[in-house]
């Protein structure tokens, strides 16, 4: 990404079935560098699909998405976004400090070192437990570590807030405030209300059509 003041991410006329069902469609945004985008909707209205979609995990049914002007397939879309899921994206036999390196190995270095980023996120002395071994929250933990680590200008989380106790909402809420106060940019899903009175925040409410 060559000037990351001007990223964006730009959906154009997307829908998606599932099952012969509508979940959405015709849904156009724009999401720029220093802005938040949050899903919101009712269980089953398709926020993790359209995450899904965005991450490329699974096609759109129409649409088409840009990153920086260009389709993402011809773009640096996939060196610059990271994606958190319900899933915590960890492999649970190695240790929090191996997966950790393995992430850092795959990507391009952040701003924090692994050993910051463990302390910003509170497991520093977790470092050679087995994941499988960690809480629920612990693991989440572990994930927004991944970010810290690594260089992406665009995170997309699916219910980040899922199994954190009231300081790691608060945690995730200040990260997230300090990586769009850097030009970085994210979009969410949440049932959990932001309080991010100073965030550029975008929402948009899924209703599934049929
Ligand atoms: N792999 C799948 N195969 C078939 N249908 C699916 C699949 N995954 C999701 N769906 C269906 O798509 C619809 C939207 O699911 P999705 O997970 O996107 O909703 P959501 O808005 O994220 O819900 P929640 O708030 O419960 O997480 C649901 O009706 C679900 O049953």
């Amino acid at each position: 990404m060559e000037n990351p003041q001007h990223a964006s991410l730009q959906a154009s006329g997307l829908s998606c079935f599932r099952d012969e069902r509508l979940l959405f469609s015709d849904l156009s945004f724009t999401v720029n560098a220093g802005e938040v985008l949050l899903l919101e909707g009712a269980n089953g209205s398709g926020k993790t699909s359209l995450l899904r979609i965005l991450c490329g995990f699974r096609e759109a049914d129409t649409g088409e998405i840009y990153w920086c002007g260009s389709k993402i397939a011809d773009s640096s879309y996939y060196d610059d976004m990271a994606y958190v899921g319900h899933a915590d994206g960890t492999k649970k036999e190695l240790t929090v400090l191996e997966n950790l390196k393995f992430a850092l190995a795959l990507g391009s270095a952040g701003k924090y070192s692994i050993e910051q980023a463990l302390d910003k996120v509170q497991l520093a002395g977790f470092d050679d437990n087995p994941v499988h071994t960690l809480s629920a929250g612990q693991k989440r933990r572990l994930s927004l570590a991944r970010l810290l680590i690594t260089h992406n200008l665009l995170w997309v989380l699916d219910e980040p807030f899922t199994s954190l106790d009231r300081q790691g909402i608060k945690l995730i809420e200040s990260l997230m405030a300090e990586h769009i106060a850097q030009g970085g940019m994210a979009v969410l899903t949440s049932h959990h209300d932001l309080s991010m009175a100073d965030l550029n925040l975008k929402r948009i409410h899924l209703q599934a059509c049929q």
